[in-house]
């Protein structure tokens, strides 16, 4: 809080000020206002960027006991406000801006060669793989999850680490200052032009002094707001999604093996059993997933349009393997009504059944056993705003198994163990 001039208490705050001198008052411009001017033109915020006060990454986590993450981004359709989140635990992270920031990178390379595989989309490429996995291992995906329980799908912020650098950073350079220092001035105009010793005090150090003084009573109160400020975002996120899940890190069941499988030969067509790391050392494919997250939608049931890539992944999926290159999504069951995965930026699939008939986006029917694939990000982790997705509400229950391929090894709890690799792969 800046203090009123009136309840300045000198004893606590510092010595008196020193009564002015003659030589100082002949200037004609007197040097607390230079110190202010010259402050104030320091300290003067460069125009905000553009995203300094988009919000977008939220994560969202199952709350199972191991949980994986990712990011997803997303803005409900509910609110014009941009939001970025990115996903934690066991789901979906939610980013969204208002400024585009467009990949232009390769995406991370696959196996052009698998059968099944088929363009939807070319640049960003979203590929549908017909039959991906088998209806059994479908059915004891599901079953798993039903034996395991799942939880709603929270949604934790991602993002937050550059949305709050982006506040404190324009707070602190402009609103701030200027309090602090506007409050200063007064306190020793008002000291000058009449307070207790009669127009003593006034100098350029108290004045500095002050001007501190305030500035960090001023920034720390900022920090508070911002603080409440995001965490009101952060709670308001949860309802973009409201399915509920859990992660599948036991790769002794058959289904969630048959699919680390298949995803392995997918993303690594040089070895389906191992592939060398960049340090040398061998990594199998498997070790860049998170674990398989099994999602439920019943009826009405949703995803809002999000990312799976988060912006600041290199900070807070440090832990979880960095950026999500690839999203890789399977459908456990036919879906009639509803539950369609839908990209709002990209145009529909011409003569495909797989595209929602009349849809004026791609939009794409959940059919049992095939495979939803495409890449949050390029082979850099470059973001790439226009794989923005969503999961329409359900109408018909849905299910899903989806793996998030990250930039690096994902270590446990996110990732699978090299045990479990070693002995299940
Ligand atoms: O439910 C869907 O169709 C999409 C799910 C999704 O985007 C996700 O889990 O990140
Ligand atoms: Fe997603």
């Amino acid at each position: 809080m800046i203090i009123p001039s009136s309840a300045y208490d000198e004893a606590r705050y510092g010595p008196p000020r020193r009564p002015r001198t003659a030589r100082m008052r002949r200037h004609v411009i007197p040097p607390r206002m230079v110190v202010v001017l010259l402050l104030a033109v320091a300290v003067r915020a460069p125009p905000p960027s553009a995203e300094a006060f988009s919000f977008a990454s939220l994560s969202s986590s199952s709350s199972s006991s191991s949980s994986s993450s990712s990011s997803v981004v997303g803005r409900p359709r509910t609110s014009p406000t941009t939001l970025r989140a990115a996903a934690r635990a066991t789901t979906t992270t939610t980013t969204t801006t208002t400024t585009a920031r467009t990949a232009t990178g390769r995406r991370m390379p696959i196996n052009e060669d698998r059968p099944g595989l088929r363009l939807l989309h070319s640049d960003p490429d979203v590929y549908v793989i017909e039959n991906f996995v088998s209806d059994a291992a479908c059915d004891d995906m599901i079953r798993a999850a039903l034996e395991r329980g799942t939880t709603r799908s929270p949604v934790a912020y991602a993002g937050w680490t550059d949305d709050v650098k982006d506040l404190v950073g324009l707070a602190a350079s402009g609103p701030v200052a200027w309090i602090a220092l506007f409050a200063a001035w007064r306190e020793e105009s008002a000291y000058d032009g009449g307070g207790e010793g009669g127009g003593g005090g006034g100098s350029v150090p108290s004045l500095v002094a002050h001007a501190l003084r305030n500035y960090v009573v001023v920034f720390a109160l900022a920090v508070s707001a911002i603080s409440a400020f995001i965490k009101h975002r952060a709670d308001g996120l949860g309802e973009l999604r409201t399915s509920t899940s859990t992660t599948l890190d036991d790769l002794s069941r058959f289904g969630a093996r048959e699919f680390v499988v298949r995803a392995a030969e997918l993303f690594d067509p040089a070895s389906s059993s191992s592939s060398s790391s960049s340090s040398g050392t061998t990594m199998h494919p498997a070790s860049y997933f998170e674990a398989p997250t099994v999602i439920r939608y019943e009826t009405g049931q949703a995803l809002a349009p999000h990312f799976d890539a988060n912006r600041s992944a290199n900070v807070e999926d440090a832990n979880r393997g960095g950026q999500t290159l690839s999203t890789l999504i399977v459908y456990l069951n036919d879906v009639p009504h509803g539950g369609t995965t839908s990209f709002p930026r990209l145009p529909p699939a011409i003569d495909d059944d797989r595209q929602v008939a009349g849809g004026t986006c791609l939009e794409i029917v959940p059919r049992r056993g095939d495979a939803l694939l495409f890449f949050p990000a390029d082979a850099n982790g470059i973001f790439d705003d226009r794989t923005e997705h969503e999961g329409r509400p359900a109408v018909d229950g849905k299910w899903i198994a989806r793996i998030w391929r990250h930039a690096h090894r994902v270590p446990p709890p996110f990732g699978l163990s090299d045990s479990s690799i070693r002995e299940h792969l």
